[in-house]
């Protein structure tokens, strides 16, 4: 009989055991030659469109960034590169890619990087633009957990309540706010090598004057608070607003890093800026797009009549009970959503997204207006169809990145309940009170206009016609 291998080491233990030995050493010699060899090759630069030296690709951006940029999506893949002067950025578009930053490898990217307009006024340590870190951790704690968390919503709502009460009409707080929005324009110039500081587009010299004005607001207000609280125990006065809170905050809570008076203005300022174009732009956007839609806006009252009542005004604990209402708000933030571009984000060490390599430092545009107008994603993506948010997956937290008008991870939006609160009171009170229409011989223009906060290009004219029975209502 023959001795086939299985029976010589059937009978040979030690036979055996060497050709364990070379099987399991080629298999470890396999597995870090492999390993090492893509370890040690550079992954490619994602493509992207050939720039002129020095000034990379500024010259030929246009200024609905937002849809330049998914252009450039469309003819270079999900991960494109571009050189802003001496500044490199990349643009992701896509779910998958969006992932990977926003989720997979969140915490490298949960960075900024500071434009000068930003370093100039505040030096970059308010939650927008601190880097992460023990300090952000702490401001985000203040913000997300005590300023804006229900209770503290719960307790401020009367403000909120008097505000809407004495708006009824569109265009809620723009305006206010002037020349802030100059915060918003790209700094082209800021781009070329050393021309940061020099300020060549006037950017900062425009801002000085309003910025000026916003510090000295918060200034007097604190003033007055600080007097108000010498006369009482911070703990026994009575719950005035955002600014008593965080002086009382700041005594009775022992933050770890401290939270300083400079710390106190950043916060208010981003309150300032962060809550208010945000949110009235989106509720001017949606009130378009119901004006657009006359049974959007009879299948919203209907809701409301139900639920609120034709003798009564819409109070926001009412909005829980308005499914169809909810629906309009994320139809509307799908189609224009406020920040396209998210806050751009910037990574703390050299990575990976979709295969390419993304440098430390660099600044990532995430693409959510793309995403939100994707066709494989979303059925007939242009028309404004609340009713596909009817009993569906899709919600402010960003987790399906599908959908993610409020950013995703650890860097996502710090005033979602706020604004979900302060757009859904409005539309509803503007809704439940008022028929809308343009005036006649008008043309409702849903175009938009990019900005670090985008609007509609041209601002919405409508024309109220009372609707409750109860005419008191309206005094
Ligand atoms: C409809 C209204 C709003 C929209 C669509 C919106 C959207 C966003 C988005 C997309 C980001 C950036 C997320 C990222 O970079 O990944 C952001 C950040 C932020 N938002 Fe909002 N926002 C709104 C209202 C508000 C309000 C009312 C407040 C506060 C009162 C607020 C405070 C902030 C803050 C503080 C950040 C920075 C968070 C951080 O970097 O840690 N936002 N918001």
């Amino acid at each position: 009989m023959l001795a086939t291998p299985s029976t010589l080491l059937a009978h040979c233990p030690s036979s055996m055991a060497l050709l364990f030995t070379i099987v399991a050493a080629l298999a470890i010699f396999w597995f870090t030659w492999t390993y090492r060899k893509c370890k040690g090759k550079p992954r490619p630069s994602p493509p992207g469109p050939r720039g002129l030296p020095i000034v990379g690709i500024l010259p030929f951006l246009r200024p609905d960034l937002h849809s330049y940029f998914a252009d450039l999506a469309r003819s270079y893949g999900p991960v494109v590169k571009l050189q802003l002067g001496s500044k490199l950025a990349f643009l992701v578009t896509s779910p998958t890619a969006a992932r990977e930053v926003l989720k997979d490898q969140d915490i490298v990217f949960a960075n900024r990087d500071v434009p000068t307009t930003v370093k100039v006024f505040s030096g970059g340590r308010d939650i927008v633009w601190n880097p992460y870190g023990p300090e952000w951790r702490m401001l985000r704690k203040v913000c997300v957990i005590k300023l804006l968390g229900n209770a503290t919503l719960d307790k401020t709502y009367e403000l909120r309540r008097r505000e809407v009460r004495q708006t009824p009409w569109c265009r809620v707080q723009a305006g206010h706010l002037g020349n802030i929005r100059a915060f918003g324009n790209a700094q082209y110039f800021g781009f070329l090598p050393g021309a940061g500081p020099l300020d060549l587009q006037g950017v900062v010299k425009r801002m000085k004057k309003p910025m000026g004005k916003l510090y000295a607001i918060i200034d007097n207000i604190i003033e007055e608070r600080l007097k108000e609280s010498g006369s009482s125990s911070a703990s026994a006065m009575e719950f005035k607003d955002f600014v008593q809170f965080l002086l009382q905050l700041k005594d009775e809570e022992d933050c770890k890093p401290p939270l300083t008076m400079n710390l106190i203005k950043d916060l208010l300022l981003d309150m300032v800026v962060g809550g208010s174009d945000t949110s009235s732009n989106t509720i001017e956007f949606t009130m378009a797009e119901i004006i657009n839609k006359p049974e959007v806006m009879i299948k919203a009252q209907q809701e409301l009549d139900e639920v609120v009542g034709k003798n009564n005004l819409v109070e926001e604990s009412h909005i829980q009970k308005l499914p169809y209402l909810l629906a309009i708000m994320k139809e509307s933030l799908r189609l224009h959503p406020v920040l396209p571009l998210l806050v751009p984000h910037c990574p703390s060490e050299p990575c990976t997204v979709g295969g390419y390599h993304i440098p430390k430092g660099s600044r990532v545009f995430i693409n959510a207006w793309a995403i939100h107008r994707d066709p494989s994603i979303w059925e007939n993506p242009l028309e404004f169809n609340p009713s596909r948010f009817l009993n569906s997956p899709w919600d402010f937290g960003g987790s399906g990145f599908g959908y993610f008008p409020f950013g995703s991870g650890r860097r996502n939006c710090a005033g979602i309940a706020m604004a979900e609160r302060t757009v859904l009171h409005s539309v509803a009170t503007l809704l439940h009170s008022f028929n809308w229409k343009v005036p006649h011989g008008n043309k409702l223009d849903l175009s938009e206009k990019f900005g670090i906060v985008m609007k509609l290009k041209n601002p919405l004219i409508a024309v109220p016609t009372p609707r409750l029975s109860d005419t008191t209502l309206y005094e």
